[in-house]
């Protein structure tokens, strides 16, 4: 998958200045000099996505049960209000002919989360994107997450929490595989409780 994020860097650093002095912050040296600096650094890495190659191998052992890789860390960035959401993705597919690389499962999420998101779109970009690049006979991907925009402004509803989740193929049609993939996510979350 390309990275594919072209910035202005200096055009946004002049206009995060007058976004500082319309707040009234024109007198404050260290801000006005650098924070624009920072503020661009920082949502330049925010909204960089790293160019990854999707590695697959032949499931030569006809593997037919669903992977699932719990507990993917996530961090985005609400495209409403440019605060930081931050949660847990939960990825599975049921193989067909090939395989995918495990990791490629959290650089997708990690792809999709480096950009302006909502969380609904970014649950369907991973689970297309697995769907498109394997063509597995399903997928199953749930996101849980804190919006911060909800969460420390706003409603304040501190420990609200949103769960999203996207099915292709078998786990929409055949609800043994998506009794298997709840199933297989409590197992991880009993497990977690007894560590
Ligand atoms: N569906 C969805 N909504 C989101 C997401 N992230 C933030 N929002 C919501 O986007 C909405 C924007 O609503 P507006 O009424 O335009 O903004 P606002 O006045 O700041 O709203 P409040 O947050 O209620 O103060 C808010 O309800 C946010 O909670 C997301 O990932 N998905
Ligand atoms: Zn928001």
């Amino acid at each position: 998958m390309d990275a594919e994020t072209d910035i202005n860097r200096l055009a946004a650093e002049e206009a995060f200045r007058s976004f500082l002095a319309a707040f009234g912050m024109k007198d404050n040296e260290e801000i006005m000099d650098n924070t624009p600096r920072r503020v661009v650094e920082a949502y330049a890495e925010l909204f960089t996505p790293k160019a990854f190659a999707p590695t697959v191998f032949h499931n030569e052992e006809h593997y037919d049960e669903l992977v699932l890789v719990r507990s993917i860390p996530l961090r985005s960035v609400c495209e409403h209000h440019f605060l930081p959401f931050v949660g847990t993705a939960h990825v599975a597919y049921l193989p067909d002919e090939e395989v995918i690389g495990l990791s490629k499962l959290a650089r997708v999420v990690e792809t999709y989360s480096r950009r302006p998101q909502r969380q609904e779109r970014l649950t369907v970009q991973v689970a297309q994107w697995l769907e498109d690049t394997l063509r597995p006979r399903g997928v199953g991907v749930l996101i849980t997450a804190r919006h911060s925009c909800m969460t420390l402004r706003g409603a304040r509803a501190d420990n609200a929490s949103t769960v999203t989740s996207a099915f292709r193929g078998t786990l929409t049609t055949e609800s043994r595989y998506r009794a298997d993939f709840f199933s297989l996510l409590h197992l991880g979350e009993r497990a977690a409780e007894t560590r």
